[in-house]
């Protein structure tokens, strides 16, 4: 009786492995067809491996895949490398990434079509072609400096709870984590700007606003991992069965958002915030009229956008003050004499006359910029200026940010933190394409100037009263990052000690 039933068992057994075979062999032709891609075409690179695309060690490890692709692959000039099945040229010259970004923009107005979640899908960083640039030119307004007068009040209310809460977890805890603070008022500030929300992560860490915006912010899992190897593999369709981790956050912030939308057509708002601004700026038609649900969806965006980006860089310019006291007193200097013309108030004609500040952020955002990379779609075949490589539409291009930043022949002594380096004539030295914290041309960062302002007003906020030093256990510079983090994050909790100043 068994032995029959094993006999009748195999037959099932041995079509299963056959089919299953045959459908893991079909599976690596297909990720592996390409990989004469770059060879073919006499382009350099680390040799292609199943099943990520190129074999450098530690592929979790972006800092040294930078650095490889950089320094020992050609990346300097450009290599070919692969994402999966995806050819990808890195490309590191100066030159050639103004071309690809500024000059031929035409070619490579996209990027990669690959989101995290369905809820970024309409957002106008994942849009592409001509929904992107309608959607970029309705945007536009809301972003440019002149608006950000409007906004300073709201920011101005923040950046003083920040400063508040600086001192008094000092006084009760002896230290301050960077993050946690600066990741606060950061949090509020979209609350406020983007939501027209008042959050108050300093009195209340988990309230449900910071919860579920927290749902974006997790450390990749496994599952993330797996699941964007197959949106990065397969079509979006079909990654898209799989479940989406950040929905529920991505449904929380839609409510939010229309519900504030209904409250403000219904009794009108004084409040001078994006969403406002957006709200205000909706009446196009055709392709740039803007739903309520895409604005709304422009709202999360600036969450998504805007929280780690923003957070990153102050976090890191709280220590560079903190581990360079001299820098820190020629700021806290500038603040004095430039507070005492404008009778104490930090008004935002104060703000903009406070240059020394302008260099401190800028020299952050080039030691530690929150994107190691930025990258463009092919959209129309190309031949690279002063080469004989013409790349098909769908190759993907990257282009370092760290790499760069951290070059010796671009910034001497590039570890050093030294703001000098951003004066006028020192920028005017300097080629162009070296410095790319916000990325480069036409799809560059839609919101540099907020950040900008929104991260000098926090800094100014914390160093008028209070001067920031190392706590124990402080590292030394340069501040180790988590090799693993997508956006620039230190790889340990970092304190420091906020001392009150006398004057100020
Ligand atoms: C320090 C803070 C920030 C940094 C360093 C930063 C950096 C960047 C970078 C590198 C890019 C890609 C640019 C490119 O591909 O050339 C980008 C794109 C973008 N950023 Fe930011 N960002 C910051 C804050 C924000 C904030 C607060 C928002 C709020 C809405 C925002 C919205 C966007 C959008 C919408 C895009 C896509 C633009 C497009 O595709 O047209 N960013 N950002």
């Amino acid at each position: 009786m068994s032995v029959s039933l094993l006999g009748w068992l195999w037959w099932p057994a041995a079509v299963l492995v056959t089919v299953l075979g045959g459908a893991a062999a079909l599976l690596y032709w297909w990720m592996t067809r390409n990989y004469d891609f770059w060879s073919s075409r006499g382009v350099s690179g680390p040799p292609p491996k199943f099943p990520n695309g190129h074999g450098i060690p530690n592929p979790r490890d972006f800092h040294s895949v930078e650095r490889a692709l950089y320094e020992d692959f050609g990346g300097k000039r450009y290599c070919g490398l692969f994402e999966f099945r995806q050819p990808a040229l890195y490309v590191g010259d100066p030159e050639l990434i103004c071309a690809i970004t500024i000059k031929d923009f035409e070619h490579f107005t996209d990027r990669r079509d690959l989101v995290l979640s369905k809820c970024m899908e309409e957002m106008l960083v994942s849009l592409s072609g001509r929904r992107w640039k309608a959607l970029r030119v309705a945007m536009s307004p809301a972003f440019s400096s002149s608006k950000l007068r409007a906004m300073h009040q709201l920011c101005l209310e923040t950046a003083n709870n920040l400063s508040d809460y600086v001192r008094e977890t000092m006084a009760r805890d002896g230290k301050v984590e960077l993050k946690d603070a600066f990741g606060r008022f950061t949090m509020d500030n979209i609350a406020a700007c983007g939501f027209g929300v008042d959050c108050n992560s300093f009195g209340d860490p988990n309230s449900e606003f910071t919860r579920y915006a927290s749902q974006f912010f997790k450390p990749l899992s496994g599952y993330d991992m797996f699941r964007l190897l197959v949106l990065s593999i397969f079509p979006r369709r079909i990654g898209n069965l799989l479940p989406d981790r950040a929905e529920p956050a991505g449904a929380f912030f839609q409510r939010v958002v229309m519900r504030t939308i209904a409250h403000r057509a219904e009794h009108g708002s004084g409040r001078r915030d994006y969403l406002q601004l957006l709200l205000e700026i909706k009446s196009g038609t055709g392709e740039r009229a803007i739903s309520d649900s895409l604005i709304a969806t422009q709202a999360v965006m600036f969450l998504v956008g805007g929280y780690d980006t923003t957070a990153s860089l102050l976090t890191c310019a709280g220590y560079a003050l903190a581990t360079n006291a001299e820098v820190q007193q020629r700021a806290q200097h500038e603040i004095d004499q430039v507070l005492a013309r404008h009778g104490g108030h930090l008004t935002f004609d104060a703000l903009s006359e406070m240059h020394y500040m302008d260099l401190v952020v800028s020299e952050t955002l080039r030691l530690y910029p929150p994107f190691m990379r930025i990258e463009r779609q092919c959209v129309r075949e190309y031949t690279l200026p002063g080469t004989e490589l013409t790349i098909p539409p769908g190759t993907l291009v990257i282009m370092p940010v760290l790499s760069l930043h951290r070059d010796p022949e671009y910034y001497p002594e590039p570890l050093r933190f030294d703001p000098d380096r951003f004066l006028p004539e020192e920028k005017e030295r300097r080629r162009a394409g070296v410095y790319l914290p916000f990325g480069s041309g036409p799809r560059g960062c839609l919101a540099q100037r907020f950040a900008l302002f929104e991260a000098k007003l926090a800094l100014v906020a914390v160093l008028r009263g209070s001067t920031l030093t190392p706590a124990a256990g402080t590292p030394p510079p340069p501040l180790p990052l988590d090799p693993g983090a997508v956006v620039a994050t230190p790889r340990e909790p970092t304190f420091v000690q906020v001392l009150p100043r006398h004057s100020g």
